[in-house]
């Protein structure tokens, strides 16, 4: 009889051993799970997390260690931060920038990363970093082709033409010495250790997921047949690439879904089949996109939500059909009246964020791959500077990057109804799915 039990044990011993405890989050049955819990994404976007975190120049320690502090309380478990930026000439861009020419690295804005991620460990959170971007905010893809091409670094605030910005954005894919440093980058900081916790990056379970860039797209509206090929294979094997350097973390796209792949579903299927991109990304930006008149909410809300609803619940079917998990980690609404003040109210997006909410808990508890969401933006205790509410060197960060009014979609300390709406959602989407 002794035996037995002594044998039960030793089976029940080797079976814990086999479970996953390491806090790694991983895609198991189309869901994230992390130590043997579904574990679901209840972030924020805090683009400039790095940045507070760096030991001298636009580091603000405190502030981050407060923000972070609110963030925890309030029951987010995740944030999207920019891993590195590109020193440009460019106005609308954030500076100072890692990247300050091929090669040459900022190491106080790294360590401003190391700060950062010592800190969302001690708080449990967890972080996805990007890489690059396809926008000009940080540099940006458009600043690597300034470095190898000598094109003048577009700014698309300044010509206003997005169409020659995305086209011209797209030869960043095909330009070897473009390539070339840029994963000189990526190598650079996946391989990095810590300063902070000596822990390598490798090993830190604080990262959710390796992005490639905030959102990566194919080309302009018209991009082509080849340009589509392009990013397809240039997701797949930068993707590989990274998880030849690092084998225990996820890597994910940075895609806003059909919006940013020329309103092409296969395109958007295609470039998250590979198996080294373990989850879908979307964005939702119904202002942005033109569903959405700040200025005219009762005109323009229900079409806004029904092409909104819309594009929610047909990014979930799409990862359904893939089998992988599926994270909304962009979405914004302007304050009303499209006003950038802080002390403007924010009823229609406090309205718009629970419409969000509910349609994608309504999905999950369904059991479909829903694996949570990031609003866009954390502003905290960040206040726009200027009457113009542009930013400058020097001023605070908020949720809003450099290129765009410092107020336009954040979600600042005081906005007390977006928080507690974030806060009930967040407990809500725990809970589903939890074992
Ligand atoms: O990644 C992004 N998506 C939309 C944000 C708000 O317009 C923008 O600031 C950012 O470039």
């Amino acid at each position: 009889k002794f035996g037995n039990i002594a044998l039960a044990a030793t089976l029940l011993m080797a079976g814990a051993a086999h479970a996953d405890n390491s806090g790694f989050v991983a895609v198991k049955d189309s869901h994230f799970e992390r130590n043997g819990q579904r574990y679901m994404i209840a972030g924020a976007n805090f683009w400039y997390g790095g940045y507070l975190g760096a030991p001298t120049g636009v580091g603000q320690r405190a502030r981050l260690v407060k923000e972070l502090d609110r963030m925890k309380a309030l029951g987010i478990n995740n944030v999207r931060v920019l891993a590195v930026s590109e020193k440009t000439a460019m106005k609308s861009a954030v500076s100072p920038a890692t990247t300050s020419a091929p090669g040459q690295y900022d190491e106080q804005l790294l360590q401003g990363l190391d700060f950062m991620m010592a800190e969302l460990a001690k708080r449990d959170m967890t972080a996805v970093l990007y890489l690059n971007n396809f926008w000009q905010w940080s540099g940006g893809m458009t600043q690597y082709l300034n470095w190898f091409t000598g094109s003048p670094a577009h700014d698309p605030n300044v010509s206003k033409d997005y169409e020659r910005y995305m086209a011209e954005n797209a030869t960043f894919y095909t330009n070897a010495r473009a390539q070339a440093e840029y994963r000189n980058v990526i190598a650079k900081i996946v391989q990095r250790t810590n300063t902070v916790t000596k822990k390598p990056y490798r090993d830190d379970p604080t990262i959710l997921s390796w992005q490639l860039a905030n959102e990566p797209r194919p080309g302009n509206s018209k991009a082509t047949p080849q340009e589509k090929a392009t990013y397809v294979k240039w997701i797949a094997e930068t993707a590989h690439y990274i998880r030849s350097l690092d084998g225990r973390h996820m890597v994910s796209t940075g895609s806003e879904g059909l919006a940013g792949s020329a309103q092409d579903a296969q395109l958007y299927l295609d470039a998250h089949r590979t198996p080294d991109i373990a989850y879908l990304t979307y964005h939702l930006w119904p202002t942005n996109w033109g569903w959405f008149d700040p200025k005219k909410p009762d005109a323009t809300w229900n079409g806004m939500m029904e092409k909104a609803s819309h594009y929610l619940n047909v990014h979930v079917d799409y990862a359904k059909k893939l089998g992988k998990p599926i994270v909304l980690e962009e979405f914004g609404l302007n304050r009303d009246g499209g006003s950038f003040d802080i002390k403007a109210s924010t009823k229609v997006r406090d309205r718009f964020y629970d419409a969000v909410f509910t349609t994608l808990e309504k999905r999950a508890a369904a059991g479909d791959p829903v694996a949570g969401w990031n609003f866009w933006a954390w502003g905290g205790a960040g206040r726009a500077a200027n009457a113009d509410y542009w930013w400058k060197p020097g001023n605070d960060f908020v949720g809003d990057p450099p290129q765009e009014e410092q107020g336009l979609y954040s979600v600042f300390d005081s906005d007390a109804s977006s928080l507690k709406l974030i806060a009930d959602h967040d407990k809500r989407l725990k809970t589903i799915g939890a074992k």
